[in-house]
């Protein structure tokens, strides 16, 4: 880039300098990570690929803030080539943090006998094997020098959804929910006890669970699967007593030990992120408030941004775009208010979305999920308050009983719910915290009828997001690891035959699917194409392998539907296929 150009980026960032000083909210306070000039020249330079590549890096040892702020300062109206030295000069290459270390892999896992087909069991144990790919230990030095890093420390095991060469080389709160529940499967207990002394250890010192551990993330959280966690290593552990004996606790300890971090959690969301309804009514809602561009994605929001006018319509995007980030569902038409969304707006998602309207019913259903854990563990008043009041607001303003499926609430909108398909709408089915009138059941076969009524339970290769092609990684034909496993998982706990029957059937699907990436490719991919069956596309960033959450929503599956499972036929034949033609390469080979 020529020199001109950066001095009219200069003269942009100089305007909006004036203006962040007073009113903007950043991610933290790091000049260098969070925000400031030289975050944006440096951004705004495209020396890397991505934005998040430059935020994870590390500050050279014998450097810091303010000696490299003072030296850019120096450098009049520096050229792309000149801040691509000077960044490589003053910072170390991203994955700094981490140092060597053995992941306890358990040899032959239980699991793995339950498997009644040879190939899925195969699969199961090169599922198993990747956690050693994934477990990171953190240097010290993070901790003792932590101004030269962006990441926070972490004292205990963490793991990361992608592998080595991946862009997430952070622990991230909702991803660890299903990292756990695959854990648990691989008897890695001992690992899912140091993640959830993480995020006991990240309650303590931010008062909540950042979306991952790096300092711009801070503030903002994730899907708060914490409670709902610790709740299924107590369970696991109460089936799997061996857990006791790797943990040195009892099942019944593990409660007792995390539940005042449990609680602490709680009431940060109640402080934070509540929204009062009518008569005394309330709900939650996503809603960050920083109101500039995330540095882990600085060019894709600025340019958003740069688009709108009014200083604050464009705070209230930057807030609407983190929200997004917030609710895991980072970009998805889900968030653009009811009515509004049409195929004529694909690839604008980012610029329509609007999530610090809505109360979206996953997040409700979770937080009355942890009220339910901690009322009966505590017996408090305020968790039985809290969880009948959460029942109601979901039951009252969230269920469309017409339709028989759940609904986001748009408490702040006219049309108040969106008649189109998200499969968070059926995310209730997995915590079935249905009020005591209800039949459970009944509720889940009515849930499972509407989502066959609305076609999503058809296609190949798992169930979509959505069924808008927007151009977002949350929307069609993209299906989430997360998403399916709860829906599945959620027909499969019901008291209904027909509902359970379905959750073989998708189940089988899905780790078929999986399956087959993984012949073809020797990868797990953090989303899928449901109706290809190749790896998701769409949204900021290439489709990331490794994946930590793909891997613990097979190894879940396998658990529980193992004795089931079966290698689908398009699958048998294209691994036919595969081994004829390597038969017959090799047989030209030696001829
Ligand atoms: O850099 C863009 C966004 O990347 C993350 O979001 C995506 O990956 C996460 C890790 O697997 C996952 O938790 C999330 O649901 C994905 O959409 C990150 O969480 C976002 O905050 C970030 O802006």
């Amino acid at each position: 880039m020529a020199k001109e150009r950066l001095l009219a980026q200069n003269k942009k960032i100089h305007f909006m300098g004036e203006i962040r000083e007073t009113q903007d909210v950043y991610p933290c306070d790091s000049k260098i990570f969070c925000q400031g000039e030289f975050l944006d020249a440096v951004q705004n330079a495209r020396i890397f690929e991505e934005s998040k590549e430059f935020v994870d890096m590390k500050i050279k040892n014998g450097l810091d803030e303010e000696i490299i702020l003072a030296e850019f300062g120096k450098m009049q109206n520096p050229s792309v080539e000149e801040i691509r030295s000077f960044v490589a000069s003053h910072f170390d290459q991203t994955g700094s943090e981490f140092e060597n270390f053995e992941f306890p892999l358990k040899q032959n896992p239980k699991f793995l006998e339950k498997i009644s087909s040879p190939e899925m069991r195969e699969f199961g144990e090169n599922v198993h094997k990747i956690w050693p790919q994934l477990g990171r230990k953190v240097k010290r030095d993070v901790a003792e020098n932590n101004e030269l890093y962006s990441f926070i420390p972490l004292n205990y095991t963490t793991v990361v959804p992608t592998g080595h060469d991946g862009r997430f080389r952070e622990m991230y709160y909702w991803d660890s929910y299903w990292h756990i529940r695959g854990l648990l499967v691989s008897e890695a207990y001992q690992v899912v006890f140091e993640l959830l002394n993480n995020f006991k250890s990240l309650v303590e010192r931010f008062g909540f669970i950042p979306n991952g551990t790096r300092k711009y993330y801070t503030t903002r959280s994730q899907p708060p699967f914490y409670s709902t966690a610790v709740h299924d290593f107590y369970e696991h552990c109460k089936a799997n007593p061996e857990a006791t004996n790797v943990i040195n606790m009892t099942c019944e300890k593990i409660l007792e030990y995390f539940l005042p971090s449990m609680e602490a959690e709680l009431k940060w969301w109640l402080q934070n992120r509540k929204i009062e309804l009518e008569n005394g009514d309330f709900g939650f809602a996503y809603g960050c408030p920083i109101t500039v561009p995330r540095p882990e994605a600085y060019l894709d929001d600025q340019k958003v941004l740069d688009e709108i006018q009014d200083s604050e319509e464009r705070r209230q995007k930057a807030r609407d775009i983190t929200s997004a980030a917030e609710s895991g569902w980072d970009f998805s038409s889900r968030w653009v208010p009811p009515g509004v969304y049409n195929d004529e707006l694909k690839g604008k998602v980012t610029s329509l979305l609007e999530t610090s309207k809505v109360l979206p019913v996953d997040l409700n259903s979770i937080i009355l999920n942890s009220a339910v854990i901690l009322e009966n563990l505590t017996k408090k008043d305020e968790y039985k308050a809290l969880k009948e009041s959460l029942m109601k607001t979901i039951e009252s303003y969230m269920f469309d009983a017409e339709n028989s499926t759940f609904k986001d609430y748009w408490f702040d909108c006219e049309i108040k719910h969106s008649d189109k398909f998200f499969s968070s709408d059926f995310v209730p089915l997995y915590f079935k915290n249905y009020p005591a009138s209800i039949d459970a059941d009944s509720r889940d076969k009515a849930m499972m009828e509407s989502m066959k009524k609305q076609g999503v339970l058809d296609f190949q290769f798992g169930i979509p997001q959505s069924l808008d092609e927007s151009d977002e990684q949350w929307d069609f034909p993209n299906a989430w690891p997360p998403s399916v496993h709860m829906i599945i998982m959620g027909l499969a706990k019901s008291g209904s035959e027909e509902c359970r029957q379905e959750a073989k059937i998708q189940a089988e699907k899905w780790v078929n699917a999986n399956r087959d990436a993984f012949v073809k490719f020797g990868q797990m991919f953090e989303k899928m194409n449901v109706e290809k069956g190749s790896p998701g596309e769409g949204g900021e960033y290439i489709v990331q392998t490794g994946f930590g959450w793909s891997n613990g929503v097979v190894l879940d599956f396998l658990y529980e539907f193992g004795e089931d499972l079966q290698v689908s036929a398009s699958s048998t034949k294209s691994n036919i296929s595969k081994m004829l033609t390597t038969s017959l390469l090799m047989l030209f080979f030696f001829l």
